[in-house]
């Protein structure tokens, strides 16, 4: 992003909140240096993570500030379907509810036809895309995840494929005996258009071994993404926060989005995942490890990622599954400008022990950025806008939430 030099000024001073009593020196140094158009370091990101009181106050007022000059007032959102087309897997991370063994009888295996029959159930209801991602099935042969392509492209060549995370291109391209870049090639032939930038969790060897004994390590999961990239193919960025990271975690995972971003341009979101702990074996058998991120710790993670993120990845989403619709709404006052898909169909945050429901209504979003006086639009998966809707009316401003009245 450029800012002129005036352009910096009038930024700077409207945000008032930063010159507050209760705003520290060292918190509001760096929030001008930030509007000022410096680069958030890891450092500072550490401290910014630590806030709470007038001090966050000062920092969701800095993301919004950020927001509206990156992409403006509108929020956006995308009619899709999730397809989870099988929840068998035996790779067993610790924080997933969601993984059945072959023989459970919860195991759900889709075939062609029933993957097809969805997409196709999801096209006449609106849907311009298919979130499709399952479980690491031990007999699923390497030719399934282009079959996959195929057979919907067949039917709905207009429907955009958001399909497969690196963990699974990890695992197709070991049982197709194909290098990253000759799996991925193959699946874009095929007609894949994005991938979800899922299975990051938290980038950082140590935590990742907590999670998953042989989960796919950071250089694997940094290779899958840059290799995307280069072919042409767009990916979303992800985080899974609140379990048994932390701040210092939290500030490197950012960091390294961003120098991605800087090589390829390739993301084209970031999307916290907030923690589902409820039925989880990470929190039901280990001690000490946390029952997902607090209140304060959701609005922390979402405006701190706006400012590091600043310029480099513009879309912020806050995903209404794992936060429920309230506190997504809240998100938009701390550096948020999409609310993610309908999804119409939900069984990862479900099966954790989530209760915010399965499918998100077009009006509904429409109603919660209308709230927060906001201009909604629907979008495809690569950000073009679809509609745009009427803007809220003019009325007393938006509720405000921030630190201090939470
Ligand atoms: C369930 S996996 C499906 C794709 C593939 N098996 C993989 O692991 O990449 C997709 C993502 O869901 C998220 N997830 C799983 N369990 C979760 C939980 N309890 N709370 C929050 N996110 C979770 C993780 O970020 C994970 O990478
Ligand atoms: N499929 C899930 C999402 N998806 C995010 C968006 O719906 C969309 O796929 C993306 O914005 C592409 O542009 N988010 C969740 O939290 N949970 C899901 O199951
Ligand atoms: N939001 C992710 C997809 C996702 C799917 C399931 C989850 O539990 C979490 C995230 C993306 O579109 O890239
Ligand atoms: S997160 Fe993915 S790889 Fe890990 S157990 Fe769950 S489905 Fe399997």
């Amino acid at each position: 992003m450029n800012i002129s030099v005036s352009e910096n000024i009038a930024l700077h001073e409207s945000v008032k909140e930063l010159y507050q009593p209760g705003v520290g020196l060292t918190v509001r140094t760096i929030l001008e240096n930030v509007l000022a158009g410096q680069e958030l370091n890891q450092a500072d990101a550490i401290t910014l993570f630590q806030t709470e009181g007038a001090e966050l106050d000062a920092l969701t007022a800095c993301a919004d500030q950020l927001r509206r000059a990156s992409v403006g007032d509108t929020v956006t959102f995308v009619i899709n379907r999730n397809i989870n087309y099988t929840n068998v897997c035996y790779m067993g991370c610790r924080f997933c509810s969601f993984a059945k063994r072959k023989d459970d009888p919860e195991a759900e295996f889709f075939d062609l036809d029933e993957i097809v029959a969805r997409a196709q159930e999801a096209w006449d209801r609106g849907a311009t895309e298919v979130c499709i991602q399952g479980g690491l099935h031990p007999n699923i042969p390497g030719h399934f995840y282009r079959d996959m392509l195929k057979a919907i492209k067949a039917k709905l060549p207009d429907m955009h494929i958001h399909a497969f995370s690196p963990f699974e291109i990890w695992f197709g391209a070991r049982k197709s005996k194909m290098s990253y870049a000759e799996f991925i090639q193959d699946l874009i032939d095929h007609g894949l258009g994005s991938m979800p930038g899922t299975a990051a969790e938290i980038l950082d060897t140590t935590i990742r071994q907590q999670l998953t004994r042989d989960k796919l390590t950071t250089e694997e999961w940094v290779e899958i993404v840059k290799t995307a990239h280069k072919l042409g193919l767009p990916t979303t960025s992800t985080i899974m926060y609140g379990h048994i990271d932390g701040p210092e975690h939290w500030a490197a995972h950012l960091a390294l989005l961003r120098d991605i971003q800087k090589e390829t341009g390739g993301f084209t979101e970031f999307v916290p995942l907030g923690f589902i702990h409820h039925k989880t074996p990470l929190y039901l058998e280990h001690a000490g490890v946390r029952p997902g991120p607090t209140r304060l710790e959701h609005i922390r993670m979402h405006a701190v990622a706006r400012l590091m993120l600043n310029g480099w990845i513009d879309n912020i989403q806050a995903s209404w599954v794992k936060l429920g619709p309230e506190l997504a709404q809240q998100m938009l006052s701390a550096g948020v400008n999409d609310l993610g898909g309908t999804l119409m169909n939900e069984s990862i945050s479900r099966a954790a022990g989530a209760e915010h429901g399965q499918e998100m209504h077009p009006d509904s979003f429409v109603q919660i950025m209308r709230n927060m006086r906001r201009q909604p639009v629907r979008r495809n998966t690569l950000y073009r806008h679809i509609t745009v809707y009427d803007a809220p009316e003019a009325a007393p401003a938006a509720p405000r939430y921030a630190g201090a009245a939470l």
